[in-house]
């Protein structure tokens, strides 16, 4: 079955559309990314998933089920989690109390946090675990983003831009954890990305986005770094 099913999805801010009748599917387990320009409609498609912006027009199923309606929290207990563009990490909070807010909504809070988990798949968060979310650099503030996603055990991760404003080296351990947890976890993620290099390490499957819409798609191994740029700079 397949993870995610969107179709014919059109989502507008008050009477401004910016998804015009979106198509896509996600396979579970693998890492689909959304590439385009700036300002088609990444981030909207994101939040209209997540049930953040509403779905005016279509349908989304997850899991066979129809999502398309449902509240945030309720797309969460489902097992869907966001990281949003710009982390959106509490800086008077700590490590700890940040990645206890990623329980909030999940339909596993009882189980507690999944300490031993998180902590080895982002072991500088097990460090840091008393400093204050504020405190932490970028690429760690985005660990964190990501590490708070994870606790609540979703099966589908939406990723908007992770590599924005992080070093190198840490975007390359980040591309490796979203890797192992597609591995071994079955973890199904759907990116936004505009870093090519970061994209090419992790992405199974494509769809390029253009004004609102689709407009091509394909398995990783089709595109070269030079087609690519081609859909973001188009
Ligand atoms: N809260 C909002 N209210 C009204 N218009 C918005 C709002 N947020 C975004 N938009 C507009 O919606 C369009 C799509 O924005 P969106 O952020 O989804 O694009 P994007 O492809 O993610 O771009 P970027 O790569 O710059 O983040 C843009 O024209 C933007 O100005």
């Amino acid at each position: 079955m397949s993870e995610l099913i969107i179709d014919q999805v059109v989502a507008a801010y008050g009477q401004s559309t910016i998804l015009w009748g979106v198509n896509m599917t996600l396979q579970p387990a693998r890492v689909t990314t959304v590439m385009g320009r700036n300002g088609v409609g990444k981030t909207t498609l994101l939040k209209t998933i997540m049930g953040l912006l509403p779905v005016k027009d279509g349908h989304i199923h997850f899991h066979g089920q129809d999502v398309s309606k449902l509240p945030p929290f309720k797309k969460a207990k489902a097992g869907i989690a966001y990281v949003p563009q710009g982390r959106e990490i509490i800086p008077k909070l700590t490590v700890y109390e940040n990645l206890q807010l990623g329980l909030e909504a999940s339909a596993h809070r009882k189980a507690g946090l999944p300490e031993d988990e998180i902590y080895s798949l982002f072991p500088i968060l097990k460090d840091f675990r008393k400093r204050l979310g504020g405190n932490l650099s970028g690429g760690q503030q985005q660990q964190l983003a990501i590490a708070r996603a994870l606790v609540s055990r979703p099966s589908l991760l939406l990723l908007d831009e992770p590599t924005e404003g992080i070093q190198p080296s840490i975007a390359q351990e980040i591309a490796q954890i979203l890797r192992q947890l597609v591995k071994d976890k079955g973890l199904s993620i759907l990116l936004v990305e505009q870093k090519i290099d970061f994209a090419q390490q992790v992405s199974d499957h494509y769809y390029f986005m253009d004004r609102g819409q689709m407009i091509a798609n394909g398995n990783a191994g089709d595109f070269t770094a030079a087609t690519l740029q081609q859909y973001i700079a188009m």
